[in-house]
């Protein structure tokens, strides 16, 4: 459960007294997600999402996140909505963190997905990146590979503790990646988190994507990586190609990738793999006391990554074209 910061009833009734929304009829710490405070809210005037935004949120960005929703939203990306509070003003602070109310979004996170749900998400993503190719915010990616050192630093003397030998698993992955990673292949506004808990489905249909708090430029077919990562593998840790074939199909009705963004697939895989790996990692060593949230396993993404590092092509992927 990701409840970090607890609010007492004294803050949160003059909180909700700035906004529109009525009487508050019921207030509950979500069990999902593990970055920021999420409640559910039921006020008079309906459901909504309180966020109080955590560690790796940099209050300076929540313009580029709110707006990108917003945004989003204007272009039939059904996303949660920013709500403003009588001055007009999103973005509050509450409990001593900075807090914003968004709209609550019907539908259901699945939990085992099935080759539709990857045909769907691929064609998601793809409307998203086209969606934002407008927004005029921009957001450098904290998580990519410049960012990967000071996480793997953090956790270094720990890892292998967690899995014998990981240490340098890890070092050996990141001088890799370092010296491989791509610089120019097609960028743009990607989510950079859409995992199956941040998609929802209804009526067999891609219905509402949430938690744009990654968000951020970077490369497409990064995102593209991040998903195959996300969705595409069985609990025992294969891959499922006929999964991976659904979701690049999916993506490429509405956007085809190059011939360099397909040719970079299985590296950009591996940067995934490890940046999961080493965000799970640090927070699974660093449960803050008294928070109360389930921390992701980090061996998952070890059993990723290996996959990932004996892939030759993208054809392992599913891409036959
Ligand atoms: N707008 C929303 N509508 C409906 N449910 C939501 C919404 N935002 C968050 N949730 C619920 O809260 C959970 C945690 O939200 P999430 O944004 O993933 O948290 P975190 O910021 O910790 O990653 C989600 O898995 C979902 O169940
Ligand atoms: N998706 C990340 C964790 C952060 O996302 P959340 O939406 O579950 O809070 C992971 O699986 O490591």
């Amino acid at each position: 459960m990701a409840v970090y910061t607890e609010v007492t009833d004294e803050d949160m009734a003059a909180f909700l007294e700035g906004y529109d929304l009525g009487g508050l009829l019921s207030c509950k710490g979500i069990a999902e997600g593990v970055e920021n405070s999420n409640y559910l809210l039921h006020c008079e005037a309906g459901f909504f999402i309180l966020t109080l935004y955590e560690r790796r949120v940099a209050e300076a960005d929540l313009p580029f996140f709110l707006g990108l929703m917003e945004h989003l939203a204007e272009r039939r990306i059904t996303c949660p909505q920013p709500v403003k509070n009588r001055k007009g003003v999103a973005l509050g602070r509450l409990a001593g963190r900075p807090a914003v109310i968004v709209t609550f979004l019907d539908g259901i996170a699945v939990r085992r997905p099935v080759a539709q749900h990857c045909a769907m998400i691929g064609e998601g993503l793809a409307r998203l990146h086209d969606a934002g190719s407008d927004f005029t915010i921009t957001r450098a990616n904290a998580l990519s590979v410049d960012g990967w050192e000071p996480l793997f630093r953090a956790a270094e003397m720990r890892a292998d503790n967690v899995l014998p030998g990981l240490a340098v698993a890890i070092a050996d992955e990141l001088s890799y990646l370092e010296r491989h990673w791509p610089k120019h292949l097609p960028s743009g506004v990607i989510h950079a988190d859409l995992f199956p808990d941040n998609a929802f489905f209804l009526g067999g249909k891609l219905s509402g994507v949430i938690d744009f708090y990654f968000a951020c430029n970077d490369m497409f077919a990064y995102d593209i990586a991040i998903c195959l990562n996300a969705w595409c593998f069985e609990p025992d840790m294969s891959f499922n190609i006929t999964k991976g074939m659904a979701l690049l199909d999916g993506y490429q009705r509405i956007r085809p990738l190059t011939v360099e963004e397909s040719e970079a697939l299985p590296l950009l895989a591996r940067g995934a793999a490890l940046r999961f790996l080493l965000t799970r990692l640090v927070d699974w060593l660093n449960v803050p006391e008294g928070a109360l949230v389930r921390p992701k396993d980090p061996i998952e993404y070890v059993k990723k990554l290996r996959f990932h590092q004996q892939a030759q092509s993208a054809r392992d992927y599913g891409l036959l074209k």
